[in-house]
C-alpha cells in the first residue's frame, strides 16, 4: 500500500499530455479476443487497471508482446478455455470492472463466456443484467452461481434479434456489440450507451470487417459476420483524464496547457467547467487554461436559479466527473448543486472536504449543495483515503490547493487509473511524492 505526501498552495505550470483513455482501452482489450488475427493497439495507458486486464488476457492464451511504451500486439489464435474454470480466474476476473467485458466476445467466438463479480470502484451498486438479458435474447443460456456470484452464459451459435436495453450502460451495451458482431443475422440494440469510448470500439470492429451501424447512437444496428480479421487502434486521450486537470489548473490558480485532447469526443466536458466560470481557451487541438488570478464565478440559470450539474449517458454529463467538478466549486464565486444520479455512494468523500474547510451541504447520498468560498479561505491539509478512483483525484487537487502539508492513503486507487500521475505532476511543478505506507 502506498502513500502520497502532498504540499499545496503552490502554483503549477506547463503542459501536460492525457494518457489514453482507461475506459476505452478496457473494451478494446477485451476485444482482440474475437479474431485469431494480429491486432496493434497504440496509446494503451499504463495503469494497474489495464495491466490487469493484460495479464488475465496472457493468462487466457493469448500472445502478447509489447513494442514500445503504449503499443502491444495481441494475438489470440490459441485460447486456453480451461483457465476460465480455474481458481486463479475467479481471482484475476474480480480485480477489475473491465473484465466483464470479456464475456460477449469469448460467447460469440467461443460458445461460453464465464465471469465471477468483477471488481472496480466501490460507488453503489453496479448490477450487471443488461449485459445477461442482452446475451439471452442473442440465444444464450445464462446461470448464476450465487454461491461464489459466478456468472456463465453458453450458445452454439448466437442469433441476432431487437433489444431495448433496460438502460444505457457502457460496459454492458460493449458486451453486447462483441457478441452481435459474430452473431447469426441482424440485432438493434436500442437504447444503446454511445460514449466516445462505444464509438472507438465499434469503428474498430469495422476495420475487422464488422458491420456496425448507428455509430454515436442510441441505436445500434449489426449485422453479423462469419469472422474477424486483424487491425490496429489508437485509443482517444482520456477526457476524464483531461477534466481533471481544467479542474487541477482552476483551483490552483495555475496556468496549463492539456496537449492533443482531440476537442471534437470531449461532448459537454468543456462547457460544463465554463457553466463554474473557468475560461478554457481551444488552442488547436489543445487547451489551455489561464491563471485564474481573480478565481472563477459560477454561473446562473437565466430565470436566476441556482446551477445544478447532474451526470447522464452520452452525450450527457460523465458521472465520472463530477466528483471533480464538486471539488472545483468549493472555491468558486456562488453556489452550485452537485446531482449525482447514477451511483449513490460517490458523494460521501465530501465529508473529508468540509473536514479541509469546505462549505458542503449533503443533502442525500444523491445530491450535495457546495458554497464556494471564492478563495476567500483556503482549505486545510489534512490526512484522507482514496475512496474511488475519481474521489481520490478530487482529494488530491484539493491538497495541492490546501494550505500544508496532506496525506493520501490508498493510492492504489488513483493508480488504478491515473499513469504515473506524481511523476507527472512533479513535471508542472506540483510537490507530491509517492512513499510507502510505513515511511
Ligand atoms: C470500466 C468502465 O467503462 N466504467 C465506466 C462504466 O461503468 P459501467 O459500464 O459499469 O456502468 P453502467 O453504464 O453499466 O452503469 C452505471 C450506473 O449508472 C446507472 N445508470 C446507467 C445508465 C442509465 O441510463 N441510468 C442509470 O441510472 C446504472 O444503474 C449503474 O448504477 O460507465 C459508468 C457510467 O458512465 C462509469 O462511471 C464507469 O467509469
Ligand atoms: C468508476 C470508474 O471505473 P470502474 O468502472 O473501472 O470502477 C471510473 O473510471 O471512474
Amino acid at each position: 500500500m502506498g502513500i502520497f505526501k502532498i504540499e499545496g498552495g503552490h502554483q503549477l505550470k506547463g503542459k501536460i499530455q492525457p494518457q489514453g483513455a482507461k475506459n476505452e482501452a478496457l473494451q478494446i482489450l477485451c476485444a482482440v479476443l474475437l479474431t485469431p488475427e494480429k491486432v496493434t493497439i497504440h496509446n494503451i495507458p499504463d495503469i494497474v487497471d489495464v495491466n490487469k486486464l493484460i495479464d488475465l488476457l496472457k493468462n487466457l492464451g493469448v500472445k502478447i508482446e509489447h513494442i514500445n511504451q503504449g503499443t502491444y500486439t495481441f494475438q489470440a489464435d490459441a485460447i486456453n478455455l480451461k483457465y476460465l474454470e480455474s481458481e486463479a480466474f475467479k481471482k484475476d476476473g474480480r480485480g477489475l470492472r473491465g473484465s466483464i467485458m470479456i464475456v460477449g466476445p469469448l460467447l460469440a467466438r467461443f460458445g461460453k463466456g464465464y465471469i465471477p463479480k468483477p471488481g472496480g470502484d466501490k460507488i453503489g451498486r453496479r448490477r450487471l443484467d443488461t449485459h445477461f438479458e442482452g446475451f439471452i435474447k442473442l440465444g444464450a443460456k445464462f446461470r448464476y452461481n450465487r454461491e461464489d456470484y459466478f456468472y456463465g452464459v453458453e450458445a452454439d451459435k448466437l442469433k441476432g434479434a431487437y433489444m431495448l436495453l433496460d438502460e444505457a450502460s457502457v460496459t454492458g451495451t460493449a458486451n453486447i456489440v462483441m457478441a452481435a458482431v459474430l452473431a447469426e443475422g441482424q440485432t438493434t440494440i436500442y437504447n444503446a450507451a454511445c460514449e466516445p469510448y462505444l464509438q472507438q470500439l465499434c469503428n474498430m470492429l469495422n476495420r475487422m470487417g464488422a458491420k456496425i451501424s448507428g455509430i454515436g447512437s442510441n441505436m445500434l444496428i449489426i449485422d453479423g459476420v462469419d469472422n474477424l480479421g486483424g487491425t490496429s487502434h489508437t485509443m482517444l486521450p482520456d477526457m476524464i483524464e483531461i477534466g481533471s486537470w481544467i479542474g487541477l489548473a482552476a483551483m490552483t490558480k495555475s496556468e496549463l496547457t492539456i496537449t492533443n485532447v482531440s476537442w471534437d469526443d470531449l461532448g459537454q466536458i468543456p462547457d460544463v467547467f465554463r457553466k463554474l466560470g473557468i475560461t478554457v481557451e481551444k488552442q488547436g487541438d489543445d487547451i489551455h487554461i489561464p491563471a485564474h488570478k481573480d478565481g472563477y464565478e459560477i454561473q446562473n440559470y437565466i430565470d436566476g436559479s441556482i446551477l445544478t450539474i447532474s451526470d447522464a449517458p452520452w452525450p450527457g454529463f460523465t458521472p465520472d466527473l463530477l466528483s471533480i467538478i464538486l471539488v472545483v466549486a468549493t472555491q468558486a464565486r456562488g453556489s452550485v448543486l452537485i446531482h449525482q444520479k447514477m451511483f449513490e455512494s460517490r458523494l460521501f468523500f465530501v465529508d473529508k472536504l468540509i473536514d479541509m474547510g469546505a462549505k458542503i451541504i449533503l443533502c442525500d447520498p444523491h445530491r450535495a449543495v457546495v458554497i464556494g468560498h471564492d478563495f476567500k479561505s483556503q482549505l486545510k491539509a489534512t490526512t484522507m483515503t482514496s475512496p474511488d478512483i475519481r474521489a481520490g483525484v478530487s482529494l488530491l487537487i484539493a491538497a495541492l490547493s490546501a494550505k500544508g502539508t496532506s496525506t493520501i492513503h490508498n493510492i492504489e486507487q488513483i493508480d488504478r487509473g491515473y499513469e504515473n500521475i506524481d511523476t507527472r505532476l512533479r513535471a508542472i511543478g506540483a510537490l507530491i511524492n509517492r512513499h510507502k505506507e510505513n515511511d
